[in-house]
């Protein structure tokens, strides 16, 4: 954690990376994306899996019967979801212990009216930029649309968030803040992090 808030970079699939990144101070959560249409998609179990940080699994719209599986096979501690998947479909996941993200995508302040629905069967939200790949734009959304959540679900704030952000997101307050999701902005490549970038970045935060 950094200043009290989570950490979680998304995204990750070369083992020495994995490791790389998950030694950096802060580091909370490291994310894997099963959606085969991203550019950073895994499939294989890399060499190594995060030991401290929490293992997050990310998903769109996919069938129950593979998030099972991934989760079993990658040892997942929480889904992520930013496809169209409705309370009753996380309801069902969170019954099997597994911890919901949900994710939201963002533009204009009628796309938070739908994230009530989901308070009792999400763990955390996840509030990203509206974009048509579902998630890793590399954009940032207008963060003052967030003023008008006034949900009990703590979410991380995603989307377009890089090395100059520290300052715009230590000004960012709102009393759900739980932490911060980083992915493209700090890639040397898809699905490959640069733990220089995100290391300076992380102390401009803290500092
Ligand atoms: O990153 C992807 O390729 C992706 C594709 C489909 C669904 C979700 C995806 N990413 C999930 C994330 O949590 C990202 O970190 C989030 O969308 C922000 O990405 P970025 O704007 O690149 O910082």
């Amino acid at each position: 954690m950094i200043n009290g808030k989570i950490i979680k970079v998304c995204g990750m699939r070369e083992a020495e990376n994995i490791q790389d990144v998950e030694s950096i101070e802060g580091i909370d959560m490291l994310g894997f994306i099963f959606y085969p249409k991203s550019p950073r998609y895994v499939y294989e179990l890399p060499a190594y899996l995060p030991i401290h940080a929490r293992r997050v699994g990310v998903f769109v719209n996919e069938d129950k019967q593979i998030i099972s599986m991934y989760a079993d096979r990658f040892g997942l501690n929480y889904v992520q979801l930013h496809g169209n998947e409705s309370p009753e479909y996380c309801r069902s996941l969170h019954s099997t212990g597994l911890k919901i993200i949900k994710a939201f995508s963002v533009d204009r302040p009628k796309d938070l009216r739908k994230v009530y629905d989901y308070e009792k069967v999400c763990d955390l939200f996840l509030f990203d930029t509206k974009c048509e790949q579902y998630g890793g734009s590399g954009n940032q959304f207008d963060w003052s649309i967030l003023d008008m959540y006034n949900g009990h679900v703590p979410f991380l704030l995603s989307g377009g968030i890089n090395s100059y952000s520290a300052n715009a997101l230590k000004e960012f307050k709102h009393p759900r803040l739980a932490g911060y999701d980083l992915n493209s902005r700090f890639e040397l490549k898809p699905g490959e992090k640069d733990p220089e970038r995100i290391r300076t970045f992380l102390n401009e935060l803290k500092s």
